[in-house]
């Protein structure tokens, strides 16, 4: 199985360090448009295999198309990050011109391939890729926007420390947009090892742990002076294990909605079944109409972003 990550930054060689290690793939290459950067990356990580005991070939290349033919992933990291204090949002100016075009480079080469999107502001660039896809004739179940899988990881991360327990006895989902007011943290769902997290936490507790998990890429931001890439590239590597397993794993991930959660004509993150052929099902969630609430003003705002596009 073959994996193309394009953008060797921080988060694209994490993705790719992880997908190697886990030999998830049996190649990985890593694309760039800055000389020799991903040719760079990827031998540093090829000199990590005999100590970590994989046989992943990994491979980077200058912006050579033709080396990525026939990926059974692709994995858009391309972009700019954010700086403390600037929102996912305003990357798009940016962002759009560079996905738009890794994009149709991206799949003329694989057709076949699920497209993973990760650069921000996600839910609009996984909206812009299922316009040139959906133009290439390619299914819209082929494209899945990254965002959910990590904000529910950084949801059972601030649950477990509200908690003082492992985050591992924990499950807790996060839906609608991957921005810092478009989260939607599920804790009347959340479970600790299947009981209702809210037997064990005040209903202030709970706010503050959802409050926190909102501004997740924000606080990490601050505190690193660009964004996150350790957790962003482990749930890279969980999203794709999920395809080229085809654990067929519920990943909240970002989708095209056609009528699903009363939206239309717009992608959002809401929890998919994730195998070989990329999303194959939407699960519909039984929302309160605090949620339902808080999903409709989530559209709101990503449907605006889009249409900036
Ligand atoms: N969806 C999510 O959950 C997350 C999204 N992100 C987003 O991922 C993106 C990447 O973040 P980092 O890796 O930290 O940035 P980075 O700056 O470390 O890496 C970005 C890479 O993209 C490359 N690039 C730019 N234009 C390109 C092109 N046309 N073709 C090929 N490569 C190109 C750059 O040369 C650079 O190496 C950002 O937009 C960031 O906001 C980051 C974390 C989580
Ligand atoms: O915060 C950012 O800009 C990067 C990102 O999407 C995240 O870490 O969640």
């Amino acid at each position: 199985m073959k994996v193309t990550i394009i953008g060797a930054g921080a988060v694209g060689a994490t993705a790719a360090d992880n997908i190697a290690r886990k030999e998830i793939a049996s190649e990985v290459v890593i694309l760039d448009i800055k000389e020799g950067f991903a040719e760079g990356k990827a031998m540093d990580l090829a000199q990590t295999a005999s100590i970590e005991g994989f046989d992943t070939k990994i491979t980077g290349v200058t912006n050579d198309y033709s080396k990525t033919a026939k990926s059974d992933v692709i994995v858009v990291t391309s972009g700019i990050p954010r700086k403390p204090g600037m929102t996912r949002e305003e990357l798009i100016g940016t962002n759009a011109k560079i996905v738009g075009g890794v994009v149709k480079s991206a799949l003329e080469v694989s057709p076949k391939a699920v497209i993973v999107i990760v650069s921000n502001p996600m839910d609009t660039m996984t909206y812009l890729t299922y316009k040139i896809a959906a133009e290439m004739g390619i299914s819209k179940r082929k494209v899945i926007g990254m965002g959910g899988a990590l904000d529910s990881a950084r949801f059972r991360y601030r649950l477990g420390e509200a908690l003082g327990v492992a985050q591992s006895d924990l499950h807790g989902m996060v839906i609608g947009g991957h921005g810092d007011t478009t989260m939607i943290p599920l804790t009347r769902l959340a479970t600790w090892n299947s009981i209702p997290v809210s037997r064990f936490l005040s209903a202030e507790a709970l706010k503050e742990v959802s409050d926190k998990t909102m501004v997740g890429g924000a606080t990490l931001t601050g505190l690193l002076g660009t964004s996150a890439w350790y957790a962003p590239g482990a749930a890279i590597g969980q999203v794709v294990e999920s395809i080229l397993r085809d654990e067929k794993k519920i990943i909240p991930s970002c989708v095209y909605l056609n009528g699903e959660y009363g939206q239309k004509d717009i992608c959002l993150g809401v929890p998919v079944v994730i195998g070989r052929n990329g999303w194959e099902k939407i699960v519909t969630l039984r929302l309160s109409n605090e949620e339902k609430a808080a999903f409709e003003k989530s559209a709101d705002a990503v449907r605006a972003m889009n249409a900036a596009l």
